[in-house]
């Protein structure tokens, strides 16, 4: 039984508890995750022999895989899912490509110009999750972007599966990227490597990708350490799905299954607009796990999940955007008006047709997105996440004549005399 509420119904209080994703509520994640950073810092490769031995049952020699052994793994797999990898490249591709738009040169007063310049941030840090599945098209989603910004260094961590290697399909995803380097590190381990450096592994000055919770937490607290930045917090995954009465049930089920089985604390939430349909939803829940291969994972989210049962639509996209998840999906047909008032979600599925799982792989959107109330703030990974954008300027002679005189006010009126001088010299 998945608990419903009626929205006209909740309190202030419960309202807020529902909204809250406290992943952490006795630190106990951050402690071991703090453990595990200062262990990398101090004790390098042998700290992540050690880890690997522990959360992943393998004995490693060597921390990464070459050219030879990646193009030896790429060859396991199919010609069918060589080009389902390919056609989800070339869609990811094209859509990130059309965000590297030029900006134009603006002159503010005559003689006063200014514009800004895309640089590629140098070196890069790419977490691919293997824990509960391994996930390839992560490394699309992040790949491709640093490739188009032109990334020089792009470091790339994931777990090592149980043979002490990765699967064909990541291998085969970095031959794509023509990335000839993979790290065998997961977890928070993975994120302090990168973080700080270590005898095999380079440290980079941003890292990127999504992860559990170790990951996430790892993420948020070597920002706060050392002068390395992050994408986003985008952790355990979410999806909350607005369905009037005219959605098909079994679909929504489908949607919310599909975000359960990434992990017991993934969550999937249903807005809809009676208590009926809520209840046939919920059938079609039970009908589908039966045949879900992971489907204790499923069960578990789906526990940590809930359904509100709003009045109208507006009603049902007021709880959206405050609950802000990485996923929205507005399972309607009445959808065009309701995408003005989308404020806050990560990436958003229109219509019945439209089931989230088209982004997670291959249409063309970034599903590395902001959870956990973030996407309140933070975009999803785009292009943008991989450059920095400087600004420049050039003043004239004419334009100095123009600015100069408001610069020594402004200077003035902040009592820095240094500051007016610096114009006064010239204008003289
Ligand atoms: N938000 C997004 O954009 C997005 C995208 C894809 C996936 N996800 C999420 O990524 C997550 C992937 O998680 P995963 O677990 O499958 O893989 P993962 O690679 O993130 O984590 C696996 C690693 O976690 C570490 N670990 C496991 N148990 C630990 C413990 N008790 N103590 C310390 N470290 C431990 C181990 O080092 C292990 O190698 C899922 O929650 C999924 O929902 C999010
Ligand atoms: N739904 C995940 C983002 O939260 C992305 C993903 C990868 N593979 C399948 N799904
Ligand atoms: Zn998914």
């Amino acid at each position: 039984m998945i608990k419903t509420y009626f929205y006209k119904d909740i309190e202030a209080e419960q309202l807020q508890k529902l909204i809250d994703r406290n992943t952490d509520p006795n630190h106990a994640i951050q402690d071991t995750v703090l453990q595990i950073i200062e262990e990398v810092k101090t004790s390098g490769d042998e700290a992540l022999k050690s880890y690997a031995k522990q959360f992943d049952k393998v004995d490693l020699e060597k921390l990464y895989l070459d050219a030879s052994d990646i193009e030896e793994l790429a060859m396991t797999i199919s010609r069918d899912q060589m080009r389902a990898l390919e056609i989800a490249f070339q869609n990811i591709h094209k859509f990130h490509q059309s965000q590297m738009k030029r900006e134009r040169v603006v002159e503010t007063m005559p003689g006063v110009k200014c514009w800004r310049e895309v640089r590629p941030i140098e070196k890069v840090g790419l977490y691919i999750p293997g824990g509960s599945a391994v996930l390839p098209s992560t490394l699309l989603m992040l790949g491709i972007p640093a490739r188009i910004a032109g990334c020089k260094e792009i470091v790339v961590c994931s777990p090592p599966q149980n043979n002490g290697k990765i699967n064909g399909f990541v291998a085969y995803c970095l031959k794509l990227l023509r990335i000839d380097r993979i790290y065998l590190v997961g977890g928070a381990q993975a994120v302090a490597a990168m973080a700080y450096g270590t005898e095999s592994i380079p440290k980079v000055n941003k890292i990127f990708g999504p992860g559990n919770q170790f990951v996430t937490k790892a993420k948020s607290m070597i920002q706060g350490m050392t002068d390395v930045s992050i994408d986003m917090p985008a952790g355990p995954s979410e999806v909350l799905v607005i369905a009037d009465e005219l959605a098909n049930p079994a679909f929504v089920a489908a949607d919310l299954l599909a975000q359960a089985e990434h992990g017991s604390d993934s969550q999937s939430i249903l807005v809809c607009l009676s208590e009926e349909f809520a209840k046939a939803v919920e059938k079609e829940v039970d009908v589908q796990l039966q045949v879900l291969p992971r489907r204790a994972m499923a069960e578990e989210a789906m526990n940590n999940s809930y359904i509100i049962v709003a009045e109208n639509l507006e009603e049902a996209m007021k709880f959206s955007n405050l609950y802000a998840p990485e996923h929205l999906i507005l399972e309607t047909e009445e959808w065009k008006p309701l995408v003005n008032k989308v404020l806050n979600a990560g990436s958003v599925f229109l219509g019945n047709l439209t089931p989230e799982s088209a982004g997670d792989y291959a249409s063309g959107t970034n599903h590395t997105l902001p959870t956990s109330g973030y996407a309140r703030s933070y975009s999803g990974v785009s292009v943008d996440s991989f450059v920095k954008k400087i600004t420049f300027q050039h003043i004239s002679e004419e334009g100095l004549q123009h600015i100069g005189s408001t610069v020594e006010i402004l200077a003035e009126l902040e009592g820095l005399q240094a500051h007016k001088n610096a114009v006064s010299i010239r204008m003289k």
